[in-house]
Order: structure tokens, then C-alpha cells, then sequence
């Protein structure tokens, strides 16, 4: 499912290729987010001609609407979406946190309420498993816990073996439901927890290989923590998780973060950033990201950014200022795209250098153009 093709000599950074249901995927990649089924404001086929190779979508909310078995009963979210490249799919803990109201975590699961009509609701291991078979992704995520940022080591130390018991009972029921093995089949990754401490991600990393799953992902990330105990998390889970399979850091992060996390030995990322912020009028550039809207850009003819694609190059950042202020939707569809290519370029970029062996050359002179402050 899982081969790396080359590793770079000064980093853990690694080149892989993964063989999933829908197609094969280059990693390091980015997932652009696709909540309700689309990567907001893009035609699947501009996904595609951006160059993405999987997207991510998000199980409370398809859950939620329009429910999995409408998803199910049109085939699956590939026929629904029209997208026929891989979907990951998350578990919907994580949503379920950052989206619903009242929630109480028991053994059995996640009690919440519907953010829609604020009926109660029950998650549980065997129905996030049970939703993303229905939605027929190629990766499923394990339904875990992720614990908040801070929170006390006893309560990290809980909380991490609550989502061990959770993976087993994930594992029991793709045992019990789901073909093992074949070229059509959905992979399943498991998610480190333990939060800031480097021991706890030990433990949590070796409970999870011991089960056994397809790739595994370190949750628990972007959650607010400072950049370093992100990286620290990182640190202390990769050297616990097989050379051989994927990793995937969640949630994150911006374009320096995301570079830093590859020389760390990660595969995958999904993050919003690109997608949200563009809606509220943020480009990413080789200088740094700018605010489209601010009165610097008024006369300003030049493109978003030297390596803007044709489809967005011909606009000048005053255009796009002013249909920004006009409240034009064409000016979030093109900072969305030319965003999404930005990702995209990055991680297609570090591949390149990853194959040519010179990635920490390409880290570091992209994070210094990228993070200098103009003279
Ligand atoms: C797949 C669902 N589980 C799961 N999702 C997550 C999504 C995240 N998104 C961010 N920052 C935007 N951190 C995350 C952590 C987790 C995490 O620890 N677990």
C-alpha cells in the first residue's frame, strides 16, 4: 500500500507513493479539505487540474447531512462528489469537539448535540467505522480523543489509552465488516495521542503498531500548543511508527510549518488554512502571505504571486482588491485556487527536491524568502 522511493540524507524527509482504491498518491501531499464534499467554492475538476491527489472529507458533517446512507445508497462519496481520486475521511471526534454542543466523552463513545437541530447524538468506534464504509472512502481515520491544549499528564495518560481501546474496537469492527485485503479496499490509520509528553506518545505509538493499521496519523497537533511542542510531538511519535508506513500530521499547517514537519519524517497533511483564509481575502506568496483587501494593493498591477497559475496570473491584485471589497464571489474562488496551488506547488516542490536530494536547501531558502520582512 506503502513504498518510500527515496530518503533525503540530512532529514528524515522521505519521497513515498501510496496505492489506495482510487488511485496512487506521491507523498509528501496535501489534502485540500473538502467538509460537506467540496473543497469550498471549486469544481472538482479544477481540484484535479490544480494537481491534488487526495482530499479529505469530514464524517460528523456527512453524517449529520445528508446522512451516510443517502451517500451510500448514490454509491459512495466518489459518485456523489463526482471526485474519482482518493478521499480520506476523518473519524468525527475531532468535529464533534470543535462544532457540537454539550458533549460528554463515556466508554462507549461521544454524547453530543447536533449543531443543525440540536438533536442528542451517540458516536461511537463502530458507527464512525460503520459511516466512513458507507461513504467509501480509501482511508478511514480511527475515532479517537484528542485531548485539549494544555491538559494535565493524568489526563493525557486517560485519554490516550480511551483511544487505544477505541482503536481496538475500530480494528474489531473492519475485522468483522470489511474485506482485508485487495486492491479495492479501505486502509485504516491509527492516531497518536499524548499530548505534550514525549513518553505518553511512546506509549500511545507503540499501543497502535501493536494493533496494526495501514498508516498512522499524530493527532493531538494544531490544537493551540506553541510551534515547538508541535514539532516536539512529532519528534517523539515518528521514531515509534514503521519506516514503512505513512504518517500523517493533522491539521496542519502553514507553508514553513509544513516543510519543517517533512524534514521530520511526515507524508500527509490537510489543513483549511488555504481554503478559509482565502475566503477572508488572505494570498499565500513566496514573500509571505499578504490581506488583498489592505489600500496598498490599490494600484498595485502585478499578479497575486510570481508562480500564480494562468488561471488566476492575469488578475492584478487591484482587480482582485476590488472585487474583494464588492463582496464579488469570483474573488474567493480565485484566491481559493490560487491558494490550493500555492499547498499543491509546496509539497510538489519538496518532492522534486526530496528525489534530487537537496530538500534542506529547498526548506531553508523557501522559509527565508518566505519569512523575511521587507527591507
Ligand atoms: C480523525 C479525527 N481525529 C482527530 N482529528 C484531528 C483534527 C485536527 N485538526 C487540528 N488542527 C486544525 N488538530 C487536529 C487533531 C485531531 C486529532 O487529534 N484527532
Amino acid at each position: 500500500m506503502f513504498s518510500v522511493l527515496a530518503t533525503d540524507s540530512q532529514s528524515s524527509a522521505r519521497l513515498g507513493r501510496m496505492d489506495l482504491a482510487h488511485g496512487t498518491v506521491e507523498t509528501p501531499i496535501f489534502m485540500p479539505v473538502g467538509t460537506q464534499g467540496s473543497v469550498k467554492t471549486l469544481h472538482p475538476r479544477e481540484v484535479e487540474e490544480l494537481g491534488a491527489q487526495i482530499i479529505l472529507g469530514n464524517t460528523y458533517h456527512l453524517w449529520l447531512r445528508p446522512g451516510h446512507e443517502l451517500v451510500r445508497d448514490f454509491g459512495g462519496l466518489h459518485k456523489f462528489t463526482t471526485w474519482d481520486k482518493p478521499i480520506l475521511t476523518d473519524s468525527g471526534g475531532f468535529q464533534v469537539w470543535s462544532l457540537a454542543k454539550l458533549r460528554k466523552i463515556t466508554e462507549e463513545g461521544v454524547r453530543f448535540n447536533n449543531h443543525l437541530d440540536g438533536s442528542k447524538m451517540l458516536l461511537t468506534p463502530e458507527l464512525s467505522m460503520e459511516i466512513q464504509a458507507s461513504l467509501g472512502s480509501d482511508i478511514a481515520m480511527l475515532f479517537d480523543e484528542c485531548p485539549p491544549y494544555p491538559c494535565d499528564k493524568d489526563y493525557a495518560a486517560k485519554s490516550l489509552a480511551l483511544t487505544t481501546r477505541w482503536a481496538r474496537r475500530c480494528k474489531a469492527w473492519t475485522e468483522k465488516h470489511q474485506p482485508r485485503s485487495g486492491d479495492g479496499v479501505q486502509r485504516h490509520f491509527g492516531i497518536v495521542q499524548g499530548s505534550i509528553y514525549a513518553d505518553l506518545r511512546e506509549q500511545s505509538a507503540r499501543e497502535l503498531v501493536d494493533i496494526g493499521f495501514d498508516g498512522y496519523a499524530v493527532g493531538g497537533v494544531s490544537v493551540g500548543e506553541p510551534e515547538e511542542e508541535m514539532f516536539r510531538a512529532i519528534e517523539n511519535a515518528v521514531p515509534f511508527l514503521p519506516h514503512d508506513k505513512p504518517r500523517y500530521a493533522m491539521g496542519l499547517g502553514t507553508p514553513p510549518q509544513i516543510l519543517e514537519m517533512i524534514a521530520r519524517g511526515v507524508d500527509m497533511f490537510d489543513c483549511v488554512m488555504p481554503t478559509r483564509v482565502a475566503r477572508h481575502g488572505m494570498a499565500f506568496t513566496l514573500d509571505g502571505p499578504i490581506q488583498i483587501k489592505n489600500k496598498v494593493h490599490e494600484r498595485d498591477e502585478r499578479p497575486l504571486c510570481e508562480t500564480s497559475p494562468p488561471h488566476v496570473a492575469p488578475f492584478s491584485r487591484a482587480y482582485l482588491r476590488h472585487l474583494f471589497r464588492a463582496g464579488e464571489i469570483l474573488a474567493l474562488r480565485l484566491l481559493s485556487y490560487h491558494n490550493l496551488h500555492f499547498y499543491l506547488r509546496l509539497v510538489a516542490g519538496a518532492r522534486q527536491a526530496i528525489a534530487a536530494g537537496n530538500f534542506l536547501a529547498f526548506k531553508d531558502s523557501f522559509i527565508r524568502r518566505y519569512t523575511q520582512t521587507d527591507p
